[in-house]
């Protein structure tokens, strides 16, 4: 495996985005009036709209200001395009005249199926140029929401549970998902105000011992993100960056620590690329000791065994049937500043000024039993969504896949100045980001950048009640991911009684929904003790659902190829809004596919992966898949596949991750809670 993940970490190195990093890194401020001066000398297809512009502004909130900027197009590009719809719809209608007094009557039944096949075409049109009738742009105002924070400075931002899915260390590659992870840990957010949770579908040590290598490096790497404004904050892609302008207060020091911390990245991909051949051989050594009564366990570095999926898979311990397990990796900081220590002679980093906390760490895999149907993503992101109810319950929610990370340090801030906003902000379900990609071959031959739906579509829905919700680079407000209305959010409306046959038979987790919803309340540390251990053990077991509205009407929607969509579009039934957050440099960078095989997986989703199943029915999702079935058909060769979809299971084998984070960083315990939940 390690050839493999050193293949696919040169695949992730990027250029500098944009070309132009510097410049992009002077927009991140988004304050400067030089910035917005860029912004807006690239941006002559937008002007400011009218003040008021957002619907629904709310009595009695009118004395804090706006936290966003409404654009619209321009009149001379608008007008002209409406003009066009108008022609073009004048045509349409002329056309199906026509075809009406014009019937075919050798072969009306020819004649009727193509009528029928050019009213559906002509209605999907129309249906497709209405929001395009008033496209807008929201861009959000960081320094009015840093003043709106006042003098407390971040200590009225809302709390945020960031939730990050994987499933396999190979057909994902652990790099990938380590970066992102860093990226999460180093983001600029005040520390004890966010937590972020790793959900491991494949349920392997390998994943978990990464987490725990990914804690030591944060030590390190988050107080030197700090103290440079190093940007971004996901170490493959800032080291892979051809330059590297720097932006912070202090060049002199930065030449040294930056060539240290470079060193101790290298090793820490060392480790993390040898993560299973370390794990393999700490087991081998464990089972010929006997140590395992002749069952061939893979072994933990603390000489327990591994309640997941081992890598001889035996009964219980194989993917797919195994306990569910939650580990508080690094555990909720305090909300005083830490500041490390002085440079010394065996450390040339000087950390005395800056803060060394680090975020709220949790990995978890949840059980897995045959016989379940385990609803890929949207099943793992419900228990995600109820085991952080009961450890830091933060009322906003933010998701991404593993092989999307941060890339500008705002992107938690941005979202904010929606959800916060005094006009709609409390009717606002989720702000969506576009998806931005690393990797695309120039000529973008498989549409990964799919501009005319990122930048097109989304800002035309944008106009109307709001961009669907694409599955990743999203923020939620928590109750909404509860099935609650608009109308009734507010704490004191949650009406809880009577609730198990839709939420579940957990006590803990319907009480926790009231906090949920209030915005102002900042997360709280909670100590793991046996009774929690329990409780969470119960909202990961496979027949939690059962008989509840989980998968319907609560959390993430089930038994479809695109739960994503579907979610948004039960939450804008409902009556919430969305809202779509476009910033420079992009928010979140994700990699695409980058051949044939891959891209057509990804747009066609058959049911099962390729090496399950032999004649996949292809759902389609849209609306990738028919851009990419355009373009690819321009296609005549393809680039070596990145990630190999029908690899075996990984080998995995030993870590030498004995320490544990906590042992290296000041603030001290890492609590380790292994639930192991039972079968139904
Ligand atoms: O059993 C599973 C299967 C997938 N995933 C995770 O779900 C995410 C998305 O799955 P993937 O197979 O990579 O789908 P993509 O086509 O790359 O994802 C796009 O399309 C999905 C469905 O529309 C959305 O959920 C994603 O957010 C969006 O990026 C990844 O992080 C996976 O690790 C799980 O956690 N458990
Ligand atoms: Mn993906």
């Amino acid at each position: 495996m390690a050839p493999a993940v050193t293949r696919r970490a040169n695949a992730l190195r990027v250029e500098a985005p944009d070309g132009n990093a510097e410049s992009g890194r002077a927009s991140l401020a988004a304050d400067s009036p030089a910035a917005k001066r860029a912004i807006d000398a690239k941006d002559d297809v937008w002007v400011a709209a009218a003040e008021g512009d957002a619907s629904g502004a709310s009595a009695g909130n009118g004395d804090r200001p706006p936290l966003f900027r409404t654009m619209k197009v321009k009149g001379s590009i608008l007008h002209p395009y409406r003009f066009m719809i108008l022609v073009r719809l004048v045509a349409v209608v002329a056309f199906f005249a026509w075809r009406l007094k014009h019937k075919n009557h050798d072969g009306m039944w020819l004649w009727a199926t193509s009528m029928v096949a050019d009213v559906w075409f002509g209605f999907s049109w129309l249906l497709n140029q209405l929001p395009k009738l008033n496209p807008i742009k929201r861009v959000p105002d960081l320094a009015a929401l840093a003043d709106q924070c006042g003098s407390s400075g971040d200590a009225n931002l809302p709390g945020i549970d960031i939730f990050v899915t994987t499933v396999d260390p190979v057909d994902e590659p652990i790099l990938y998902t380590v970066n992102t992870i860093l990226s999460i840990l180093a983001t600029d957010y005040p520390v004890d105000k966010y937590a972020c949770y790793l959900s491991d579908d494949g349920g392997t040590l390998v994943h978990y011992e990464a987490m725990i290598e990914v804690a030591n490096f944060a030590v390190m790497w988050v107080p030197f993100c700090r103290k440079h404004c190093v940007e971004p904050r996901s170490p493959e892609n800032y080291f892979g960056m051809k330059t590297q302008p720097y932006v912070g207060s202090m060049a002199g020091e930065f030449m040294r620590e930056h060539r240290r911390v470079r060193r101790e990245y290298d090793e820490f991909k060392v480790r993390i690329d040898s993560l299973s051949t370390t794990i393999r051989q700490r087991s081998d050594a464990y089972n010929s000791s006997n140590k395992g009564d002749g069952v061939r366990a893979t072994w933990m570095a603390d000489g327990t065994q591994w309640p997941g999926t081992w890598i001889e898979q035996v009964e219980n311990h194989r993917r797919g049937q195994h306990a569910g397990i939650v580990q508080v990796i690094l555990s909720h900081p305090s909300c005083k500043p830490q500041l490390g220590s002085p440079a010394s002679t065996d450390n040339p980093l000087d950390f005395s000024n800056v803060d060394t906390r680090l975020p709220m760490l949790v990995y978890m895999s949840r059980e897995k039993r045959p016989g379940y149907n385990h609803q890929k993503k949207a099943g793992a992101m419900n228990v995600m969504l109820r085991v952080s109810a009961l450890l830091s319950n933060a009322p906003f929610v933010v998701n991404f896949d593993c092989d999307h990370y941060i890339n500008n340090t705002q992107a938690l801030r941005a979202p904010m100045c929606f959800m916060l906003d005094p006009r709609d902000g409390q009717n606002t379900a989720f702000v969506q980001f576009p998806q931005r990609f690393d990797d695309v071959d120039p000529t973008d031959r498989y549409a990964n950048h799919n501009r005319v739906f990122f930048d097109g579509t989304m800002l035309s829905l944008n106009g109307l009640q709001g961009p669907s919700y694409l599955g990743t680079g999203t923020m939620f407000r928590r109750v909404t991911l509860y099935g609650m209305e608009p109308p009734r959010y507010r704490a004191e409306n949650i009406k809880l009684v009577g609730k198990t046959y839709e939420f579940g038979s957990s006590t803990s987790f319907i009480n926790s929904m009231p906090d949920g919803a209030i915005q102002e309340r900042s997360i709280t540390p909670v100590l793991v003790d046996e009774a929690l251990s329990n409780d969470l053990a119960t909202l990961m077991t496979c027949a939690y659902e059962d008989g509840t509205s989980w998968g319907r009407d609560v959390g993430w929607v089930y038994n479809i190829a695109t739960e994503d969509v579907v979610t948004g579009f039960r939450m804008h039934r409902q009556g919430w809004r969305s809202m779509y957050c476009s910033m420079e440099p992009a928010a979140f960078r994700g990699t695409a596919p980058i051949n044939l095989t891959e891209r057509l997986y990804q747009v066609l989703r058959p049911p099962y992966p390729p090496s399950r199943c032999s004649s996949p029915t292809a759902t389609l999702s849209w609306p990738a898949a028919v851009s990419t079935l355009c373009s690819v058909s321009r296609t005549s060769t393809c680039r070596p596949t990145r990630s190999s979809r029908c690899s075996s299971w990984p080998t995995t084998s030993s870590p030498s991750c004995g320490s544990s984070p906590s042992s290296s960083t000041s603030r001290g315990r890492s609590a380790r809670t292994s639930c192991t939940s039972s079968a139904s």
